[in-house]
């Protein structure tokens, strides 16, 4: 059994204008993820990524299908079971410049999920230490505010606040696409070194495929609202059976020139119609 198992889930959002109807952006979206598992997600802006990881988190209602996390459906939940659930799943949102309380400082920050689980506050102050050092902080950041901070450091505040209730799953949104890349680098390292040493799942959400090849075991590819493709990372990126996929990897960028003008070539000939025909 799958740590994370969704099927043929369907999202709609208000259509724009007076009696608009709905607007389906997801058409019936299955993947699973297993435990200790990373699955990127990548696919165009506007496909649905972030519409499947607010699913995962209860943020957003489906209109139909199931989410399952450890064999337990979770769509429909109470708030109440959803707290319990919350404990479990966690997020890494995109921006360390917004997702982080700017009035608070990161020890009250990194305190805050353990106390609304039940925790003392000398308990929470210890674990506080323990994740900074987890995520590479030294003890004294407890004190400080975020904007005291550089934008891998928040990413790695806001990845220890994720860690705080010892999660077995996190939604990562985009987690690097804020970050210059050599703290790209340096942030997806710990993100996998923290999977090595804690066995958490990631459903790791990325428009780069470049991003998501470094850090995935497995890679499914929506386009549009469809997913269009699922297999081992090292395949779905070096040789992708998918025409649209095929177009996202030859628009990654690459350090060699040569390599770069045969990808422009190559994209010039893959053309829009010959895309549709497939996806359709
Ligand atoms: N709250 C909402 N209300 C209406 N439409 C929405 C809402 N959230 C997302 N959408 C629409 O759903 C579609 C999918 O959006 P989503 O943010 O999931 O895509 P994405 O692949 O994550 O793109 P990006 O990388 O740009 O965030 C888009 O057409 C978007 O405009």
């Amino acid at each position: 059994m799958s740590l994370l198992e969704v099927a043929d889930l369907r999202v709609a959002f208000p259509g724009r204008g007076f009696r608009a109807a709905p607007v389906e952006v997801l058409h019936g979206v299955s993947l699973d993820v297993a435990e200790g598992e990373t699955l990127g997600l990548v696919g165009e802006s506007g496909s649905g990524k972030t519409t499947i990881g607010r699913a995962v988190l209860g943020l957003v209602a489906p209109a139909s299908g199931s989410i399952r996390f450890d064999g337990r459906e979770t769509t429909g939940l109470t708030r109440r079971a959803r707290r319990g659930l919350a404990k479990d799943v966690q997020v890494v949102f995109q921006d360390p410049y917004t997702s982080l309380n700017p009035s608070l400082a990161v020890g009250d920050i990194l305190s805050e999920p353990l106390i609304v689980q039940g925790a003392k506050t000398t308990e929470a102050r210890s674990r506080v230490r323990s994740l900074l050092d987890q995520v590479g902080l030294p003890a004294g950041a407890a004190e400080r505010l975020p904007r005291e901070f550089s934008g891998g450091q928040r990413q790695r505040i806001a990845i220890a606040r994720a860690l705080a209730t010892d999660p077995r799953l996190i939604v990562c949104d985009e987690p690097v696409s804020a970050l210059d890349l050599s703290t790209q680098a340096l942030v997806l390292d710990l993100l996998v070194d923290i999977q090595e040493r804690t066995g958490v799942a990631y459903l790791f959400v990325s428009h780069d495929l470049a991003v998501i090849r470094r850090i995935s075991h497995r890679v499914t590819v929506l386009y549009r609202g469809d997913l269009v493709e699922t297999g081992p990372a090292a395949e779905v990126t070096s040789s992708p059976r998918h025409a649209y996929t095929r177009r996202l990897l030859l628009a990654s960028p690459v350090a060699d020139p040569e390599e770069q003008a045969r990808r422009r070539e190559a994209r010039r000939r893959l053309t829009e119609s010959s895309l549709e025909e497939r996806v359709i």
